[in-house]
């Protein structure tokens, strides 16, 4: 496959418009039942758990998360911190409830996080606002038994730098058992040039300083004992799934408890879209590593 340095501009622009790979939907239509998908499953999700919305985690307006409690007690409680994609630039916490509509059957606390996404928000906001997210809900739940991470696209981008973080300047240094990076990108350089950066008006240090790819000695020494799973779509983009498979192999490399899930017969959307089944091979794979199934 040719490098991304050797694309020109279109090129990069087609493999960086994860809409245009679906086998389902028009570019337009995927994107609309997308949002659709997520805004019914949080709906579903709110009906179905006790809800705490809109709990500050940060000073800022956006700085808010939403949590998702099982309405029945049950020891042992895990807590999934889920960040919700968008290319830093589209949804936010109000439709990323989805995923607690089965885990909190299982006696799961699912968090949604919101952050300021561009315009308003730049890389190095969105990522120090993630991480201080983290932060909260540990210091809020300090009696869980286990914290995940799980992140869509960008989401994942921002949970890998959240394993990636340097905690030596927060206030707690945050144990989380497993991550599940769904179809993420972890260098951000080849979208500098394209439509993507517009609004987020990334430099290149800024790419290269939130680029996961460049920071795996970090990772390994802050997350040496967190579970990870890099998941991708079968119909995910080439250099979607190179981004996926890359950063797969540096972890792997490095010595990390790392697993790759090609996910077949779903792209970029319903890869996520999804984990509102209690079925589904990456819900049930999540609740296995909780020892939940
Ligand atoms: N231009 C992008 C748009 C996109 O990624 C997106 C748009 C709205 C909501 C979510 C999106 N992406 C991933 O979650 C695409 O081609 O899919």
């Amino acid at each position: 496959m040719t490098h991304w340095t050797k694309m020109d501009k279109d090129e990069l622009e087609r493999q960086y418009s994860p809409s245009r790979w679906s086998h389902r939907m028009s570019a337009d239509d995927v994107i609309k039942a997308h949002v659709k998908a997520l805004k019914e499953g949080t709906e579903r999700a709110r009906d179905l758990a006790q809800t705490l919305l809109n709990v500050p985690y940060g000073e800022g307006d956006g700085e808010k998360l939403d949590v998702y409690i099982p309405k029945t007690n049950t020891l042992d409680v895990h807590l999934v911190v889920y960040l919700h994609g968008g290319y830093w630039q589209f949804l936010s916490k109000e439709e990323s409830g989805f995923m607690a509509v089965p885990l909190i059957d299982k006696g799961v606390v699912v968090v949604a996080v919101g952050y300021d996404i561009a315009p308003k928000g730049n890389m190095d906001l969105m990522v120090s606002q993630v991480r201080r997210s983290v932060v909260s809900v540990v210091q809020q739940y300090s009696h869980i038994s286990g914290l995940y991470l799980c992140g869509h696209s960008a989401g994942a981008h921002l949970a890998a730098m959240v394993l990636s973080t340097d905690w030596s300047q927060y206030s707690i240094t945050p144990q989380i058992k497993g991550a599940f990076l769904v179809s993420g990108i972890y260098d951000l350089q080849p979208i500098l040039s394209t439509y993507v950066n517009e609004p987020l008006k990334m430099t290149e240090e800024v790419a290269v300083r939130n680029s996961p790819s460049k920071l795996v000695p970090q990772l390994k020494l802050s997350s040496s004992s967190c579970q990870i799973v890099v998941a991708v779509a079968e119909h995910d983009s080439p250099e979607f799934r190179k981004q996926s498979e890359e950063y797969y192999k540096a972890l792997e490399q490095s010595g990390l408890s790392v697993t790759m899930e090609d996910v077949a017969n779903t792209d970029h959307f319903n890869i996520i879209e999804q984990l509102v089944d209690g079925e589904y091979h990456l819900t049930k794979l999540l609740l296995k590593m909780m020892g939940k199934n």
